[in-house]
């Protein structure tokens, strides 16, 4: 089977043209092979790139746990540069997602993903909850750079509340020039990544409660990010996600 690899601000997934379903789409121990590092491919998440009637296509999402995953910031913006290599779209797109529609345009080798509403957000002593796709438990602090995210995270992650149902943990630190930093980690992939789409979106709302202006400049440990939104108290709307999406490389693996 051929596949390609993709990665956006160094969130990675092994990216498959299924326009004809050949990939035994319900087999986890296999997504879960092909994204492990030392034995498969390697790679946060596995996407399938499907025909849809009424739109340019799906993506379907898998965690690199092998399970299907909710929605994918970095894996849509990957996804839509997939799309276009594919020649399936242009410059703009309509697509299906776990989430339902989203829209994307692409210039000049950056992808800006169209998210879906946040009308909810829950305010915790020292901490933000709320599902921009997927669910983020969003926390601000200083020195996040040297922040024990994978203890910390998998804490909040396995606690009491969590624990079912799982969630992603965001570490952000707000920036005197008022641009965040954030380290992820990843429900799903049960780890640190170097940058979550979904979670960089959660935090920059989360961060507008506390005073910082759209558009948000994000640095993540793999790169730069910009999510923009329009703010009626609690209510998000036109928000989007922007940055780079790139080929890495492409194989045949057997499966
Ligand atoms: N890396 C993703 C988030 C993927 C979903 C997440 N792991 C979950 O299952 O909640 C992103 O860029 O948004």
């Amino acid at each position: 089977m051929q596949f390609h690899k993709y990665q956006g601000t160094g969130n990675d997934f092994v990216m498959i043209d299924d326009r004809e379903e050949k990939f035994p789409a319900q087999n986890y121990d296999l997504v879960k092979r092909l994204c492990d590092r030392r034995f498969g491919i390697g790679a946060d998440g596995l996407i399938l790139l499907r025909n849809k009637d009424g739109y340019d296509f799906e993506m379907v999402y898998y965690n690199a746990d092998g399970r299907p995953g909710s929605m994918c910031g970095n894996g849509g913006r990957c996804t839509v540069a997939f799309a276009r290599f594919l020649g399936v779209i242009q410059n703009k797109t309509h697509f299906l997602a776990a989430d339902g529609d989203h829209e994307a345009t692409v210039e000049n080798g950056l992808v800006s993903l169209k998210m879906n509403e946040v009308t909810s957000i829950e305010c915790g002593t020292d901490f933000y909850y709320l599902n921009t796709g997927s669910p983020h438990y969003v926390t601000f602090g200083q020195n996040v750079a040297e922040e024990n995210v994978y203890e910390k995270g998998r804490t909040i992650r396995y606690n009491e509340r969590f624990k079912q149902e799982g969630t992603n943990v965001n570490f952000a630190e707000e920036r005197p020039d008022k641009s965040l930093y954030i380290r992820t980690y990843e429900r799903g992939v049960e780890d640190e990544t170097y940058s979550c789409g979904t979670g960089v979106t959660a935090t920059a709302i989360a961060a507008s409660l506390r005073g910082v202006q759209s558009p948000v400049t994000i640095e993540t440990p793999g790169g730069k990010l910009e999510v923009s939104f329009k703010k009626q108290s609690e209510h998000f709307t036109d928000i989007y996600l922007t940055g780079p999406a790139e080929q890495v490389f492409k194989g045949e693996v057997e499966i």
